[in-house]
């Protein structure tokens, strides 16, 4: 029976086992690791160029040994108003070298730092002045970091030219291919220096300065782990883990209760060390009996070719073949008197000396375990008598010998436990064989990266994306017939909405060779599955915690638990079955080239690779929630290259919902105080179902009936809704007889998608509260997904919407949003400086959901004035944020467009709507 769990399987620690005397193990690394595990970049960046331009060389300068980030004097370059202005560095003299190396016994561990790539300049996006919340100067310069992404990488020490080829292929070692020195042609080949760590560092420091002309600076070991750890478990929330009996917990650090601890690298040989804070730490103890041993004996016991082979051959093991266990020296009874169970581990390989057995007699699976289990259990003892020798309580292991193998694990943890009488615990790293390189990465002095902050950065997944950014534009049609009603012409111009973009016939797409990804992942190959194991961490030091929220320790942003029985398979069946209709959407986007064809394929592979991975462990990535698997589909898609895969639908949508949005408006301005505002609020329910991420929502318009039922519930909505909250937001909004109403001063409305949504439901809503003197701001997403309003496209939309209101085009104009489209409006009025701004800032996302944790520094600051939070869409309102408290007024609005979670959230149907209310002020009553 192979054993799946300690517990279960047979034998437990010997407490007869001495402790090591002499600590003599290193942190050098095990086993072996196949190629792709060593581009986690699953496309090659174009070749280099090969020749040098006319341009004079940049005047870069590299002082000796030190190249070090001059932050002096840096500023915002160009206008504050530009998406991701470039932070200049007008003192930087020092080229910022990227790259760090460790070169272990066994692998080659690299950390890169890539830049995002800039956005393209587009002309007219240009020519649109946007409102910018004008921050006081200088504000973003406290952030020396500029944004982008660190990559991990590993390679087999054993074929080292593998990785030089890859730092060339990437010119890591001169900035990467991005660098401006790289760009403009000009070579420094000579006198590179790069921090590396680890025994390669000396031994094969001659091959890198001959292959690459690069010198390694040596940094200490002991060190360089120490820091790298520190680094990850004060900056990623999900980077620490326990595991016992296959169960993997992610365990939140307190950042100012982290020290001491004890952290034990397991790499060839295994390192102790007591950190008792940054840079201080003592190597305590060590074994020499680490991952080299387990994988030397195995490899000489049972003929495995590779340390994944013969850790795979232990899942299928079953030791009590080979350990003599306490029951087979009490005649199958416990030794009850001290404490040890049938089952526990008398002495490893014991049964072996015993008879005259061959060693061809013996199951490999059987020996592999054993071993295993021998060197777990007596890391873990080693462990434990150290902790408890310096009074710890906290051990952190490392090193490659974990691999992330749940059985080596849950050993590990379980001798702990064993051995402190469940006192203390182990806790596993996800960046576990990275912590060397890491700290080498981070002893550049001056990176800045020792001071981001849990929020600042992001752990996406594993694979980096460079975004381009989309644009889009369109006047709103003149040639419908005035005299019918604004429905009735969306109606008719609904018809477009309907029309294009069909479905392509099956295969065309590629997306004929995709399957969904069954519950065990079969279709991953191990090796892939290591691949996709560690993510790049996107840093981006302009991401803030949304300051409006109640308590951010306790902020949880997924509503669903995707850890409850059927949950995760539920999402997972709805998330593979859109899948088609997606890469439809994407590859027609790019005017379904071949090429876009090729990256379609490409893209619905890997994120049902992804999901096959996620489906086998749901952990892999840090903690799992729903708004995570909607994120992970649009990183992918970006990682595929597809800039907006839902453009020219959310450009015809807008355009239709431009062309009406006048009649509607003039429709509303003939209600009462009343009517009206449940009008705006209907309305922004009734057309949140323009919606292409809801499988419900794409029937109805692949079946046309879309526009029908937007005509219809717009026509009545049915109060109560399901949840209905009306009477008391109207009470908030409403003077009531003599009593009078203060107006919101500033309200924040967090937008959802294009065309009907954004044009007739929440411009007119921002409409109204602009008349009422509340200062309003637009938030949109950073990127885009599905078929969300950006940011970036929210300008010229208010301005299109603005040809048609007064309101709409003094608020955009007072505050400097009108774009020069607006030269042509109707009276021409001039700019009123008293007048209620309307602005436009960036989330800081680009996801249906949002994490409030993590937003735009932009929106941070303006929310610091906010009084009112308007989150409306499911992403944003149901899937996250639906229990999240506000420290100012909320109103949260969407329409429910899948029946379970109609079901579960709100005990409801699909198209039920939602209309929540939670004052931040003393109760209202209606
Ligand atoms: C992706 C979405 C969150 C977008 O909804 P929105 O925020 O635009 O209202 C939503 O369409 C969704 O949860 N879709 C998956 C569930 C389904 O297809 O039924
Ligand atoms: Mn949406």
């Amino acid at each position: 029976m192979a054993p799946t769990s300690p517990r279960r399987s047979c034998g437990d620690v010997n407490s007869s086992t001495k402790p090591e005397e002499e600590a003599t193990g290193g942190s050098g690394e095990v086993g072996s690791y196949n190629k792709e595990g060593g581009g986690k970049e699953l496309a090659l960046p174009p070749p280099p160029p090969t020749t040098t331009s006319g341009k004079l060389p940049a005047m870069i300068h590299r002082s000796g040994s030190r190249p070090q980030l001059d932050v002096s004097g840096a500023a915002i370059q160009g206008n504050l108003e530009e998406r991701n202005p470039t932070i200049l560095l007008p003192n930087q003299s020092d080229d910022i070298s990227h790259l760090a190396v460790d070169i272990g016994g066994s692998l080659i561990k690299l950390v890169y730092f890539s830049r995002h790539e800039e956005h393209p300049s587009d002309e007219k996006r240009k020519s649109i002045v946007k409102l910018r919340p004008r921050f006081s100067n200088g504000l973003r310069t406290r952030f020396p970091v500029l944004g982008g992404r660190l990559h991990f990488v590993k390679f087999e020490t054993g074929k080292l030219n593998e990785c030089l080829d890859f730092i060339s292929s990437k010119q890591l070692h001169r900035g990467g291919i991005d660098s401006p020195s790289w760009r403009s042609g000009t070579r420094h080949d000579d006198n590179i220096i790069i921090k590396a760590t680890g025994g390669g560092a000396y031994k094969f420091a001659d091959v890198f300065k001959e292959r690459l002309g690069i010198s390694l600076e040596k940094e200490d070991e002991m060190g360089c782990l120490v820091s790298g750890a520190n680094f990850l478990l004060k900056a990623i929330r999900h980077e620490a883990f326990t595991h016992m009996e296959g169960q993997k917990e992610f365990v939140q650090i307190d950042q100012n209760d982290l020290f001491p601890y004890l952290l034990v690298n397991i790499g060839s040989g295994v390192s102790m060390i007591k950190v008792d804070g940054e840079g201080k730490f003592q190597r305590v103890s060590g074994t020499n009996v680490g991952g080299g041993t387990y994988w030397g004996l195995g490899r000489l016991l049972t003929q495995c070719k590779s340390f994944d082979e013969l850790l795979e051959l232990s899942q299928r093991g079953d030791n009590s073949n080979i350990d003599m266990l306490v029951g087979d020296i009490y005649g199958g009874m416990d030794y009850s008197k001290i404490g040890l169970s049938a089952s526990t581990i008398a002495s490893s390989f014991g049964k072996t000396i015993s008879g005259n057995k061959e060693l061809s007699d013996y199951r490999p699976e059987d020996i592999s375990l054993s071993l295993l289990r021998m060197i777990s259990y007596n890391i873990g003892q080693i462990s434990y008598l150290n902790a408890l020798r310096y009074g710890l309580k906290k051990i952190f292991f490392g090193g490659f010998f974990i691999r992330g193998h749940a059985y080596t694990m849950d050993t590990i943890s379980f001798a702990i436990q064993f051995w402190s009488k469940g006192q203390a615990q182990a806790m596993f790293l996800r960046h576990e064989g990275f912590l060397g390189v890491l700290g080498a990465f981070m002893s550049y002095q001056m990176h800045g990266f020792d001071d981001l902050m849990v929020h600042q950065l992001v752990e996406r997944f594993p694979m980096g994306a460079p975004y381009v950014g989309g644009k889009i534009h369109g006047p709103p049609l003149q040639d419908l017939n005035e005299k019918i009603s604004w429905m009735e012409k969306f109606v008719q111009k609904g018809t477009e909405i309907l029309a294009p973009v069909p479905m392509s016939p099956s295969g065309t797409t590629g997306v004929g060779g995709f399957e969904r990804p069954s519950s065990r992942g079969e279709a991953l190959r191990s090796d892939a599955s290591a691949a996709l194991n560690v993510g790049v961490l996107h840093l981006d030091p302009t991401l803030e915690v949304f300051p409006l929220l109640a308590d951010p320790k306790t902020y949880e942003p997924n509503t669903i638990d995707l850890s409850e029985p059927g949950e995760l398979e539920y999402w997972f069946t709805v998330l593979s079955d859109h899948l088609p209709d997606l890469v439809d959407k994407a590859v027609a986007s790019e005017g379904r080239t071949e090429d876009a064809k090729r990256r379609g394929d490409a893209f619905a592979r890997a994120f049902s690779a992804h999901l096959a991975r996620l489906m086998e462990e749901p952990a892999a990535y840090g903690k799992l929630g729903l708004a995570n698997l909607l994120e992970l589909r649009e990183e992918c898609l970006r990682e595929f290259q597809f800039k907006d895969a839902y453009i020219s639908i959310k450009k015809r949508e807008n355009e239709a919902s431009l062309a009406v949005l006048h009649d509607l408006l003039m429709e509303l301005d003939r209600m009462n105080e009343e009517e009206r505002l449940l009008a705006l609020v209907e309305g922004v329910l009734a057309a949140n179902i323009f919606d292409w991420g809801s499988r419900a929502c794409v029937e109805l318009y692949h079946k046309g009936t879309i526009i029908e039922i937007y005509r219809m519930s717009r026509k009545k909505m049915h109060r109560p809704w399901r949840v209905d909250d009306f009477d008391l937001f109207k009470k908030r909004m409403i003077t009531s007889g003599d009593q009078k109403i203060q107006p919101y001063k500033r309200a924040l409305l967090f937008v959802d998608n294009s065309g009907a949504d954004v044009v007739l439901g929440m411009l007119p809503l921002a409409r109204e509260l602009l008349r009422r003197g509340t200062e309003v701001v637009l938030v949109g997403n950073s990127f885009p997904a599905l078929n969300d309003v950006t940011a970036n496209e929210l300008p010229e939309i208010v301005a299109e919407a603005a040809k048609n209101c007064d309101v709409l085009r003094r608020a955009a104009e007072a505050g400097g949003l009108l774009l020069d489209a607006m030269a042509n409006t109707k009276d021409g009025s001039k700019r009123n400086p008293a007048s209620v701004p309307l602005m436009v800032v960036e989330n800081g996302c680009g996801s249906p959901c949002i994490d409030l944790r993590q937003v735009s520094l932009e929106l941070a600051e303006v929310a610091k004035d906010a009084d009112l939070v308007i989150l409306e869409g499911m992403g944003r309102t149901l899937h996250t944020n639906f229990n999240a408290q506000f420290k100012c007024d909320a109103l949260k609005l969407a329409m429910v467009k899948n029946q379970r979670l109609a079901e579960k959230l709100v005990q409801g149907n699909i198209y039920d709507c939602v209309c929540r209310f939670e004052s931040a002020g003393p109760a209202l009553d209606v």
